[in-house]
């Protein structure tokens, strides 16, 4: 028998239309890993939400390699060191992955490279990050450009299916996953997410077929957070249980307004595309005076943070989407916005306070789209909001008919009628915390902070 083939998994937890896995197959038998690697992303490891979807989606794909006459072999550890230590074990000396554009992931291949053959392949975005250029052959910095130019090379191959794979020989040993304690236990705050997902490559499937058939109305609905309008894939797309050409090409045929939900997908390719130029981009603001915003901090800073944090700002818009985020580990894009801005304008702190919350909290915790929608949020960005385009979230609220939305996050306020909830005023029952700052008062403070850096 051949020597074995490594694969080494990370995002892109999935069997079909995964190059990784097709290339690898077509060698020789294939010894497929993960490793929980905490060292190369240091500060960046998996946040705690992140860490729950881990452990289900690993439980899936082991089922699924099981059925598949394979095995998933767990190790943890620096990627480098388990790799070349599982290489010498097992007699391999290819690795194949999917090349990531996390910074931390390039140096981690990086490092491997130097010690193991290492064969990378495409498959996490619609397009190689760094590859849609413009005329004159440079990246792009700018969304819409961006997209024109990418959609130029859509649609994306046609999916391929699972490939056979051949065992190895000898089996190496494995970590037991549960020993890896990636789920949360005193206390278990995860109800509300097992409620919610179906982690791995089968419930990626079945919500990218769901969504297929409300694909036509997504234009209409994308902003209503009190409807499905959207198609929650954000997670299953991150953790590569599904890949953006099946999306791609499982919405195709909808119709309606299915450009719009394309262009979407655009934005993530267009997020990878500038990590890929500004690795560091969730560190420091791209427009450099930004870092001399005078942002609030200290104890009164910290507290607001908290109530913000735990949903009890006395906007309902934003603490709806505060506890929905808290309970599921997910929110709505348009409710994503509202909080956003609410952090970073009305309480005049630091967008990388509310990313790294977000890093945190969020099932689809992504480096790349996480920081480029903060920075956007912010208006420090590349392609950005401007800072003084402040949002009104009880005027957005109304707007995007969240009454109903907020009645499911905001139980207090549930027997308010559609005309009070966004902003009860006198009627706040008991319990529901006054507003923490006035509009008019936030928005004014925000807008000195801005003269002030620009004065500089
Ligand atoms: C402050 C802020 C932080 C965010 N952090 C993240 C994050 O960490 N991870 C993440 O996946 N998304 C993030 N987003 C983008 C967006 O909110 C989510 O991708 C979206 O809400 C996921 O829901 P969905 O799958 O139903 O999206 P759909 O509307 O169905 O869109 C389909 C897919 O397109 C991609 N997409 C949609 N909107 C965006 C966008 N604005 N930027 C980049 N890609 C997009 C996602 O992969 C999404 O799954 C953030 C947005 C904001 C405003």
């Amino acid at each position: 028998m051949s020597a074995p083939i490594i694969v080494w998994l990370r995002r892109d937890l999935r069997l079909a239309d995964q190059p990784a896995f097709r290339a690898a197959a077509a060698r020789g038998p294939v010894i497929p890993v993960y490793v929980l690697d905490d060292e190369s992303p240091r500060y960046r490891r998996m946040g705690a939400a992140s860490r729950w979807w881990l452990h289900h989606s690993l439980a899936r794909l082991a089922a699924d390699l099981e059925q598949a006459g394979s095995r998933l072999i767990l190790r943890r550890g620096r990627s480098e060191n388990v790799l070349s230590a599982l290489a010498v074990e097992s007699g391999a000396h290819e690795v194949h992955a999917l090349h990531h554009v996390e910074p931390w992931w390039r140096n981690a291949e990086r490092a491997v490279r130097k010690a193991l053959d290492l064969q990378l392949h495409q498959g996490i975005y619609l397009a190689p990050p760094g590859s849609v250029l413009t005329g004159g052959g440079t990246p792009f910095k700018i969304y819409t450009p961006f997209w024109r130019a990418l959609q130029e090379r859509m649609p994306p191959a046609p999916p391929l299916p699972a490939p056979k794979l051949t065992a190895p020989e000898a089996w190496p040993n494995s970590d037991r996953l549960e020993d890896w304690q990636l789920l949360p236990t005193h206390p278990d705050w995860a109800g509300g997410m097992r409620a919610e997902w179906t982690p791995g490559e089968a419930g990626a499937a079945e919500r990218l077929e769901t969504f297929a058939r409300r694909a036509a109305r997504y234009a209409e609905r994308r902003n209503l957070p009190a409807m499905l309008g959207t198609s929650r894939l954000s997670p299953h797309l991150h953790f590569g249980e599904v890949s953006p050409a099946q999306v791609w090409h499982g919405v195709a045929n909808a119709g309606g307004s299915v450009d719009v939900f394309l262009g979407e997908l655009g934005w993530r390719d267009y997020a990878a595309n500038v990590i890929h130029q500004f690795p560091d981009y969730a560190a420091h603001s791209y427009k450099e005076e930004f870092e001399r915003l005078p942002w609030r901090t200290g104890p009164e800073a910290e507290a607001d943070l908290k109530a913000w944090q735990q949903g009890r700002t006395g906007y309902p818009i934003v603490d709806a989407g505060m506890r929905e985020l808290w309970a599921t580990g997910w929110m709505h894009n348009r409710v994503r916005m509202i909080v956003a801005s609410f952090l970073i304008k009305h309480l005049l702190i630091d967008w990388r306070r509310g990313e790294e919350w977000f890093w945190d909290t969020l099932v689809d915790a992504d480096y790349a789209q996480n920081a480029v929608n903060w920075q956007w949020s912010a208006g420090s960005g590349v392609d950005a909001n401007m800072f003084v385009r402040i949002m009104a979230p009880l005027t957005q609220s109304p707007k995007f008919d969240a009454a109903g939305y907020i009645r499911e996050w905001v139980p207090e306020l549930a027997g308010l009628g559609d005309a009070e909830i966004h902003d009860p005023g006198l009627l706040r029952p008991r319990g529901y915390p006054a507003k923490i700052v006035e509009h008019t008062e936030g928005r004014a403070r925000a807008l000195a902070a801005h003269a002030a850096m620009k004065a500089v």
